[in-house]
């Protein structure tokens, strides 16, 4: 798939933007804080429904204005549709495809890409969330439909940790309707650690291919999960699994219920006594070896940044082998800067052949130049295609101070709806994307 058209009302640094997009590979080229990655983090919203780089929308919403709108147009074979998110201060975001009201969810459904900018360093070196995050963004991508899971379970999460909590600050016994949410809790829980375990099943060759084709080596990347249920168990020396292991058993949906039910028997005096629910997905931790050894705390910075740019490129080659409606786009935000020639022309080779790819560059000679690139030059807020002549202007005049370009593109009559005939056209209100 590849989008062909984006637009932008108030969001972030641009009043308006237009931005047409290209089969093939796409370069956003202007100096820095000139809006190249508030573009692309555009996009890659309308496949995660959340910021690459914030947790929240406050920040995407244009500093002044109470929303923010972007709108794009995505073509999938023969099949065109149009997307629209409308996000919104203190209110439930609303969302549009076709013009017809969905629920913000829903939009994952019709948009697939695949984003790897420097932030995506946390995956391997940051604390577990970012991982659960880039776990749980891969099971979006590649099951539209576990959004709900998702979703429902983070409910139950917060509806039975407010029940533990409760119970502590009044003394009482334990309410019995504290085993309902075991029950819901389990229920949604197993289906995101099955989806999980067959994530990293079939993730693990992948990242060893994309590994040995980037880093040139046959170091071996590793993928395991450290389960919160089993290292429950294992404590009382119950379980068959050791929670570090990188290769995990095949085991049922019933046993693998069965062993979370008993986890949160064992748990209960202590969840209560702390208030906090303390087994489930939202514990568990993905656990990233090379050669045997942790990444985070071993790994060189070469090493890390390749383990993790080589995570992203095994998931949107999963993606491809299983999705009937084309590539994900792949979406490369300031990434060439950080990579020595051989590595830069490693990684154009192995997203080359991709539908379409998105790259951002604050200097051009950064990216390889014997690529067909449409370049566009994003300056102060503004957006204009861009000759390759125009490459030296752009370097040669520096970081900051250089007079912007005044062009501005028109709007794409085809996807202009205004701001406010989209609050007003009686959208369903859906669940807000922050
Ligand atoms: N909500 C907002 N309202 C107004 N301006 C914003 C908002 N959020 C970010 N900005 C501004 O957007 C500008 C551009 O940011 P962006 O991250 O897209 O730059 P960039 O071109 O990718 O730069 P770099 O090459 O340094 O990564 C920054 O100057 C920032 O202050």
């Amino acid at each position: 798939m590849r989008v062909t058209h984006l637009s932008l009302g108030d969001f972030r640094n641009y009043a308006s933007a237009e931005l047409p997009l290209a089969a093939g590979p796409n370069l956003l080229v202007g100096q820095n804080g000139q809006g190249k990655t508030n573009l692309v983090e555009a996009i890659a919203y309308f496949a995660t429904l959340r910021s690459h780089r914030v947790t929240g929308d406050q920040a995407l919403i244009r500093a002044g204005s109470d929303s923010a709108v972007a709108r794009m147009g995505v073509r999938s074979g023969e099949r065109e549709v149009r997307l629209e998110l409308q996000l919104n201060q203190g209110r439930a975001n609303r969302a549009q495809v076709n013009g017809n009201s969905v629920r913000p969810r829903e939009i994952t459904r019709w948009f697939s890409a695949i984003a790897f900018a420097p932030e995506d360093l946390i995956i391997v070196r940051g604390e577990p969330s970012g991982r659960r995050r880039f776990l749980d963004d891969a099971l979006l991508a590649r099951h539209p439909v576990a959004s709900a899971a998702l979703a429902d379970y983070e409910k139950v999460v917060r509806q039975r940790t407010s029940l533990l909590k409760s119970t502590r600050n009044r003394g009482t016994t334990v309410p019995s309707t504290l085993s309902i949410w075991n029950d819901q809790l389990v229920e949604y829980g197993v289906q995101i650690m099955i989806a999980r375990r067959e994530l990293l099943r079939d993730l693990a060759g992948p990242l060893r291919d994309h590994y040995h084709a980037l880093v040139g080596s046959d170091h071996v990347p590793r993928l395991g999960m450290a389960e919160s249920v089993a290292a429950s168990l294992s404590e009382r020396g119950v379980s068959r699994e050791t929670p570090n292991a990188s290769e995990l058993p095949d085991v049922s949906r019933e046993t693998l219920a069965q062993e979370f039910h008993e986890a949160l028997r064992m748990v209960q005096a202590r969840e209560i006594d702390r208030g906090v629910t303390l087994v489930g997905p939202h514990r568990d931790d993905l656990v990233l070896s090379l050669n045997g050894l942790p990444v985070k705390g071993y790994a060189s910075h070469g090493e890390s940044w390749s383990f993790a740019l080589s995570l992203k490129l095994g998931l949107a080659e999963l993606l491809r082998a299983e999705s009937s409606a084309g590539d994900p786009v792949i979406i490369l935000d300031d990434v060439f800067a950080e990579l020595d020639a051989g590595r830069r022309a490693r990684l154009m080779s192995a997203v080359g052949d991709y539908e379409q790819v998105i790259v951002t560059a604050a200097v051009e000679s950064d990216v390889p130049d014997d690529v067909s690139w449409q370049r566009m030059r994003i300056s102060a807020g503004t957006v204009a295609p861009m000759e390759r002549s125009d490459d030296s202007a752009v370097d040669a005049a520096g970081a900051e101070g250089a007079a912007p370009p005044v062009v501005l593109t028109t709007p794409d009559p085809e996807t202009s709806v205004s701001r406010a005939e989209a609050r007003d056209d009686g959208s369903t209100e859906g669940d807000s994307g922050g």
